[in-house]
């Protein structure tokens, strides 16, 4: 199966902190693929400079086949979208759900908007009735989902996820979750996640990479994570850690 998304020996630098170290990965066309490692690790570095909000000192990135350059040109964001924790940062709260997704659509003069808001909201369960109420009126996991229509809505093929649920309710979580999962599977979408809950990971996700202090750990299938089949202390202990997932 060809690459939809490579990562080689990524640096990222801040002042003089090195947050990412020569960090490589490959995820497949269609796959969904998690990363985990414990706060600090540098999982929302890799994603931020992933989409060109964090400086890549070096390093190469390479989508659907194509190495990207210093800066992200327009039509990257055809390809690849990112849907961030908080939906209460990234949807400004006095826009109506129309307009949020509106706006990416004039950037990048769309002209099929109308049926393409229809199908977003449809395809996040909010429908037309949620088109011209205002963020600010919205629950959390509204939100979120306004957020994921409007990282479809330029039919991107790669969604970057960084803890997408981890701001919401656990009975609202589930829901989103499966939301993401469906939508997915239906346009044959790839997912990079990020998850602080090995247990979301594993049920979300194919293959995961552990990080530890801007590097690569070690990579795992789900199953051999689930089965502890790990080479690692370092993931052991994560695996500790969330204790309720050990009981499993
Ligand atoms: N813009 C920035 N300027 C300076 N340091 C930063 C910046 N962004 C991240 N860092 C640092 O880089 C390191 C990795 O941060 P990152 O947010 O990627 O970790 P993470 O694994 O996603 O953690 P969490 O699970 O808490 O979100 C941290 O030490 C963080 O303080």
């Amino acid at each position: 199966m060809t690459a939809a998304l490579s990562v080689e020996g990524l640096e990222v630098v801040f002042d003089r902190f090195r947050a990412l170290k020569g960090v490589s990965l490959e995820v497949r066309e269609g796959e969904s693929y998690g990363l985990v490692g414990e706060s600090g690790s540098g999982k929302s570095t890799l994603l931020r400079a992933i989409t060109g909000l964090a400086p890549a000192s070096s390093g190469t990135i390479t989508v659907n086949g194509k190495v990207l350059g210093k800066t992200r040109e327009k039509a990257f964001y055809r390809e690849v979208q990112m849907v961030f924790q908080d939906p209460y940062g990234s949807l400004h709260p006095r826009q109506t759900v129309d307009r949020l997704l509106q706006e990416p659509l004039a950037i990048h003069g769309i002209a099929d908007g109308e049926k393409r808001i229809e199908r977003a909201l449809d395809e996040v369960g909010l429908g037309k009735g949620f088109r011209f109420r205002y963020a600010h009126q919205l629950s959390g996991g509204q939100r979120q989902r306004v957020a994921i229509a409007r990282a479809l809505i330029l039919e991107p093929s790669i969604l970057l996820l960084d803890e997408p649920t981890s701001a919401l309710d656990a009975s609202v979580q589930a829901e989103v979750l499966n939301l993401l999962e469906e939508v997915r599977r239906r346009r044959k979408l790839t997912f990079l996640m990020v998850s602080h809950d090995l247990a979301i990971i594993t049920h979300m996700c194919e293959r995961l990479m552990v990080m530890q202090n801007g590097e690569v750990v070690e990579t795992l299938t789900a199953s051999q994570l689930i089965g502890h089949r790990v080479s690692e202390d370092y993931t052991r202990n994560l695996l500790r850690a969330s204790e309720g997932f050990v009981r499993v």
